[in-house]
């Protein structure tokens, strides 16, 4: 039979509603406006287009949001004294710098350089940390979108087995710490696998929740996925289409066609975890401008 379809671009508008709410409220109660600001380095196609979507969502839901361009050859020095100089500013709650940063950027000095309570895409150590030890902190929007989708989709999670594949740091490994706590939306047995995984298709046919985000286009086949299994596609791949007007076409971690013939439910790509990421973003900065009037 064929699989639900959890469609992560309707819970994301659901969210973005609830938040937009709750910013209307913080205006009229606290005079205050969320702010992120986005730092691009260079010209990378595809984070001009997330960093386009993400303005935009800023301004549908009423996040005040700027977008810092510099050059592909920008000195590590130069992007260092613009995070200090976003990190002093009161409007700013949110500092996100896309990644990946050219080769002559040290990528963990940029993030070590935000400051913890700006940092809304949950990279900086001290937040994987509190991450890690299930305190308070930023989680990472990919993971804590795939939480929401799942939470908000009725998946149950408490006992499931989850299986991720890949140990990425800003996907794999945070997820499964998150789904690994000893908290609601979570208590999974989580398995990590990846690309020295023995017998890989053994242990993903064993997943409830299947995870994927290696980041290999189409790798997850019918063969290693169960029939109860709900499948969580991360991957966002973009591959040669001569068809395409635009010349490539975006295809997931998970083969979709046939996979989706067989489990019990999965997200798609475009239109699941994507937008869920970029709605996660937008709640830490919410999250962020309301813990700025308790300091
Ligand atoms: N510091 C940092 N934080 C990030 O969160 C970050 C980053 N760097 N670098 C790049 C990746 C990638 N990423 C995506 C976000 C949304 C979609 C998204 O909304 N995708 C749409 C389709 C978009 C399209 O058509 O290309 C969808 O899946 O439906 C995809 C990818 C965030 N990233």
């Amino acid at each position: 039979m064929a699989a639900t379809i959890i469609d992560g671009k309707k819970i994301a508008e659901t969210i973005q509603q609830e938040l937009a709410e709750e910013i209307k409220q913080l205006q009229a109660e606290h005079h205050l406006t969320p702010g992120l600001a986005v730092v691009l380095v260079g010209e990378n196609p595809a984070s001009k287009v997330y960093v386009r979507n993400k303005n935009k969502a800023c301004h549908d839901i009423g996040i005040y949001s700027e977008q810092h361009n510099l050059p592909q050859e920008a000195s590590e020095q130069e992007l260092l004294a613009l995070i200090q100089q976003l990190n002093h500013d009161d409007k700013i709650h949110g500092i996100l710098v896309q990644l990946p940063l050219p080769d002559h950027i040290d990528e963990h000095k940029v993030i070590n350089t935000i400051l913890p309570e700006k940092d809304v895409d949950g990279f900086h150590p001290v937040n994987i940390g509190k991450l890690m030890i299930g305190e308070k902190g930023f989680r990472p929007c990919t993971p804590f979108g795939v939480q929401k989708m799942l939470s908000y989709s009725g998946v149950p999670i408490d006992g499931a087995h989850v299986v991720v594949v890949g140990r990425s740091n800003i996907v794999g490994k945070p997820i499964a710490n998150m789904l690994l706590q000893k908290q609601p939306d979570a208590n999974a047995t989580v398995t990590v696998c990846h690309s020295r995984t023995k017998d890989l298709a053994a242990i993903t046919r064993q997943a409830d929740i299947l995870i994927a985000a290696i980041g290999q286009p189409e790798m997850i086949t019918a063969e290693m996925v169960s029939e109860n299994a709900v499948v969580i596609d991360v991957g966002v791949n973009r591959i040669e289409d001569p068809a395409s007007k635009t010349g490539y076409r975006l295809v997931g971690d998970v083969k979709f066609d046939e996979v989706s013939q067989k489990c019990k439910a999965i997200s798609p790509v475009p239109g699941g975890v994507g937008p869920m990421t970029i709605t996660m973003l937008l709640y830490n900065t919410v999250e962020s401008a309301k813990q700025s009037l308790e300091r």
